[in-house]
C-alpha cells in the first residue's frame, strides 16, 4: 500500500532523546471514565503487570494534551495479556492509534510472526509512539498507514485480504463506526473478534434527550445494530469507556 509509512522515520531521533531523559517514576494514571476512581485504582493496581516500555509511552502520553484519547491500560491489558493469545491472533488492524500505547502491547501479543496495521490520520500522533516501539523491539511489527481509515480499510480488502484477520480494534472518529464495523466484518475470519471502543461514552448513550451529538448519535446507532445482527455474537463489557466485543460467526 502506497501509503504507508515505514517506522523510524521522521521525528523518531527527537522523540528518542526525550524518551531517554524522562524519568519515570510512579506510574501514572487518567481519571477513569465510567468507573469510581477507588475501583478504578483497585483495578490497575491489581489488574495487569504491563511492559515497562508500555508505562514509559503511558507516562508520556498523560502529558500532552489530548491525553484522554489513549487507551485504557486494563483494557489494553484485557487484549494483549488475555484475548490476543488466547485466540492466538497474528493479524490484527487497530483503527485510531493516537500516541500507540495499546499498539506497542497489541504487537507484543502477536509475536515476531505477527502484523498490526495501525490506522490513522496523525503523523503528529503516532510519531511520540514509534521510538517506544522500537525500544521494545517490535516496530517491525507495526504497520502505521496515515490516511483516512474508511480508505486504508477499503485498500486492505480490495488487496484480496478478506477474512484474513484475527481482530480489529475500532477506536477512531466515532461518526465512522457503522462503516468501520462493516468493512471489519469483511476483514475478520470466522470467529475474528471486532472490538469497539467507548460504547458506554462516559454514560451519555444513556440518556438520548439530553445528548444528541452526532459522536454519541453514532455510538448508539452501532450498538443497536449490532445487537439485531446476525452474523454475530456479541457482548459490551461495562468497563474502561464500555468495550463491545463482537465475534463473527
Ligand atoms: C481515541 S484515539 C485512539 C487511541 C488508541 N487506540 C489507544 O488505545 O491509545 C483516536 C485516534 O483516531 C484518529 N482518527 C480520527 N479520525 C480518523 C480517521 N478518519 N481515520 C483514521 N484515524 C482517525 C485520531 O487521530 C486519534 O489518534
Amino acid at each position: 500500500m502506497s501509503s504507508s509509512v515505514p517506522i523510524g522515520d521522521d521525528g523518531v531521533t527527537e522523540a528518542t532523546t526525550e524518551l531517554q531523559s524522562s524519568t519515570i517514576s510512579q506510574p501514572k494514571f487518567l481519571e477513569p471514565k465510567i468507573v469510581s476512581k477507588p475501583v478504578n485504582d483497585y483495578a490497575l493496581k491489581y489488574g495487569f503487570r504491563e511492559d515497562p516500555v508500555a508505562t514509559e509511552l503511558r507516562h508520556i502520553t498523560a502529558d500532552h494534551p489530548r491525553s484522554r484519547m489513549m487507551g485504557d491500560p486494563n483494557e489494553a491489558a484485557f487484549f494483549s495479556n488475555v484475548l490476543m493469545p488466547a485466540m492466538n491472533a497474528k493479524k490484527i488492524v487497530e483503527i485510531g492509534v493516537f500516541t500507540g500505547y495499546t499498539t506497542l502491547q497489541l504487537a507484543k501479543a502477536v509475536g515476531e510472526d505477527g502484523t498490526v496495521l495501525a490506522l490513522d490520520v496523525s503523523d503528529e500522533f503516532t510519531c511520540i509512539g514509534k521510538p517506544y516501539w522500537k525500544k521494545a523491539g517490535v516496530a517491525d511489527r507495526i504497520q502505521l498507514i496515515i490516511a483516512p481509515a474508511v480508505e486504508t480499510l477499503q485498500k486492505i480488502l480490495d488487496d484480496g485480504q478478506a477474512e484474513t484477520f484475527d481482530f480489529v480494534f475500532i477506536d477512531a472518529d466515532k461518526v465512522h463506526y457503522g462503516t468501520y464495523y462493516e468493512l471489519s466484518l469483511q476483514l475478520l475470519r470466522k470467529n475474528g473478534i471486532v472490538a469497539i471502543d467507548n460504547t458506554l461514552w462516559g454514560g451519555k448513550v444513556l440518556d438520548e434527550q439530553s445528548h444528541q451529538d452526532n459522536d454519541t448519535d453514532a455510538i448508539r446507532a452501532i450498538s443497536k445494530h449490532v445487537m439485531t445482527d446476525d452474523r454475530v455474537d456479541h457482548v459490551l463489557l461495562p468497563f474502561a469507556d464500555g468495550v463491545t466485543l463482537v465475534r463473527k460467526c
